[in-house]
């Protein structure tokens, strides 16, 4: 018995199948009916859809066996993911997995276009041969305008330099090393590039500018504009506006803003667009690079780890072994502090050191979070949703800088104004050592199981604890105590070798001096 089960809505490469099949039960379709994926979603654990299903709040909501949704490609305008990051879902996608695909997709249209080889195709079917009727145009020495300089628009500049046009890209979120080692010109406004182009293409999410009759207007006279990345970047009315006036040429598309596009879709009436039903990631190739980066993040989401394609949690650039010994220092933190002081304060006062600093702690602030959390939330709360079910429960998280961001990572945490909730740990060689429990300095590598008691100091409770559990047939492996001051607030901690059952811990609360006693174990 697999223990995932997972939903696939559209095909997905085979490889990427096979691996979800190594570690889950899927229910595989080519095309599910849109409109039976609400009625389908209960029951799995990750649902995995492409671009002709939507992820809507009401879809993704009331499934509590759910944990990742997975877009098998890159744009992922079709999950909700605010509603995702509410829920507590893990949001996974495959980026750069189709850019090459898409890439030569785009020059596959733009060629189509520009040599008019739909035309004369079927000019040929018909038994035509009138040669001066398709004369075209070579895109050698052409002005090419990118809108976004991602994934898919760096390969259609690499594309390009083959083809020896000249590079110009808009893309105000990239430094300018990038269009330097992609030997592209940069202009910082739309307004500089559309005027001194020849063919214009947009690679830009779909949340990228939308270009109405405005803009495309500045484009110059007999332009040739091609939409690969997103249906209604470029508005399909005002570009057909400008293809009936002539001024522009001719429009490559993939993408539209509904799909399919309607029958009274304006752009059908004109010979010199080309349309393609969304094939710009449909390579074989592609759809396996697809599958297999999906399939694997989603199984390291299913398995609680933070893959290197996970969208809605802050990722931190270092190896997975690495991550997994952090989360898990951040888990026995959040979970021991929590545990501890159970009073909660509004404001969490978290101190990053060491190397968790730098990239690592935005990813560090929400598994802690979501460790202290759990504790203390029924609903469902991890590293996906903690800052907003934080802000649900009222308590903010304060970061405190320590200024060291080298050497063992530690995190310190305390509830503000309580200097006895203070907790610190420290991650030493893959094994979490807490440093100070409850405001009482300590060194103790944290065991697998952990009984730990809070007493006040005074002779006789130490030794009275271990014989009770002596008297239940368990071995203590090892103790460490710990006090403010002698007679004061105690902790002792007992590493144990079994489980103590709750008449154990029943017996040793009822002990006189004995505040509380809390089990932990992994
Ligand atoms: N037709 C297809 O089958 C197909 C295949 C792959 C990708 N796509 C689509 O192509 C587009 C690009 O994909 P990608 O993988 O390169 O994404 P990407 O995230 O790697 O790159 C997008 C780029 O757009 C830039 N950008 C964002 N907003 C912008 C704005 N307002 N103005 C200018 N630049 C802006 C970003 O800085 C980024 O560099 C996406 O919409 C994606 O969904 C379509
Ligand atoms: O965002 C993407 O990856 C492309 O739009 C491809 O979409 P598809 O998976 O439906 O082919």
């Amino acid at each position: 018995m697999k223990p995932y089960k997972i939903l696939v809505t559209e095909a997905l490469g085979p490889e990427g199948l096979a691996f979800l099949r190594q570690h889950a039960e899927v229910d595989a379709y080519d095309l599910l009916p849109p409109e039976d994926l609400p009625g389908l979603m209960d029951g799995y654990d990750a649902v995995i859809i492409r671009s002709a299903h939507r992820l809507t709040r009401d879809i993704m909501a009331g499934h509590p066996r759910l944990k990742v949704v997975a877009r098998a490609g890159a744009g992922v305008d079709n999950v909700d993911l605010d509603a995702a990051t509410e829920l507590g879902l893990a949001v996974i996608n495959a980026p750069g997995a189709n850019a090459i695909a898409a890439a030569e997709h785009t020059f596959g249209l733009m060629l189509a276009v520009m040599r008019n080889i739909l035309l004369g195709d079927q000019h040929v079917r018909e038994g035509g041969w009138n040669r001066q009727a398709y004369l075209g145009q070579e895109l050698y020495g052409k002005r090419l305008g990118i809108i976004g300089l991602g994934r898919v628009g760096r390969n259609v500049a690499r594309i390009a330099h083959g083809f020896r046009m000249t590079v110009t890209a808009y893309d105000p979120y990239l430094t300018d090393d990038i269009f330097r080692a992609h030997n592209v010109t940069r202009v910082t406004s739309l307004e500089a590039l559309l005027p001194d182009i020849d063919i214009l293409t947009i690679h830009t999410p779909k949340s990228g500018p939308k270009l109405g009759l405005d803009l495309l207007s500045r484009l110059p006279r007999g332009a040739v504009v091609i939409n690969a990345a997103r249906g209604g970047l470029i508005d399909e009315d005002a570009l057909a506006t400008l293809m009936e006036s002539g001024h522009i040429q001719g429009a490559g598309l993939d993408v539209f803003s509904s799909e399919p596009p309607p029958k009274t879709l304006k752009l059908f009436q004109f010979p010199h667009v080309v349309m393609t039903p969304h094939l710009g990631g449909s390579t074989h190739e592609a759809l396996a690079e697809v599958g297999v980066m999906t399939a694997r993040g989603v199984i390291d989401a299913l398995n609680g780890l933070t893959p290197p394609n996970i969208v809605n949690v802050p990722i931190p650039d270092i190896e997975h072994d690495q991550l997994h010994a952090l989360d898990y220092a951040a888990q026995v933190a959040g979970r021991v502090f929590a545990t501890l002081n159970p009073v909660p304060g509004h404001h969490l006062v978290l101190t990053l050191s060491g190397d968790i600093a730098g990239s690592v702690a935005p990813w560090m602030r929400q598994a802690v979070l979501a460790a202290v959390l759990q504790e203390r939330v029924d609903d469902r709360v991890n590293t996906v949703n903690a800052l907003i079910k934080a802000e649900e429960q009222g308590i903010r998280l304060l970061v405190e800088e320590d200024g060291a961001d080298s050497g063992e990572p530690t995190l310190k945490l305390r509830w503000e104004g309580q200097p006895d909730t203070e907790t610190v740990l420290t991650l030493r060689q893959g094994t979490p050592v807490f440093k100070v429990l409850a405001g009482i300095p300590m060194e103790i590598p944290w065991p697998e199981r952990a009984l730990i008691t809070r007493h006040q100091d005074a002779p006789g409770v130490v030794g009275k604890v271990g014989t009770l559990v002596g008297q239940y047939d368990i071995n203590i492996g090892d103790l460490h105590l710990g006090r403010t001051r002698q007679g004061d607030r105690a902790l002792m901690v007992l590493t144990l070798d079994t489980s103590p059952p709750p008449a154990l811990l029943n017996a040793i609360r009822a002990l006189p001096g004995i505040q509380d006693v809390y089990v932990f174990e992994e």
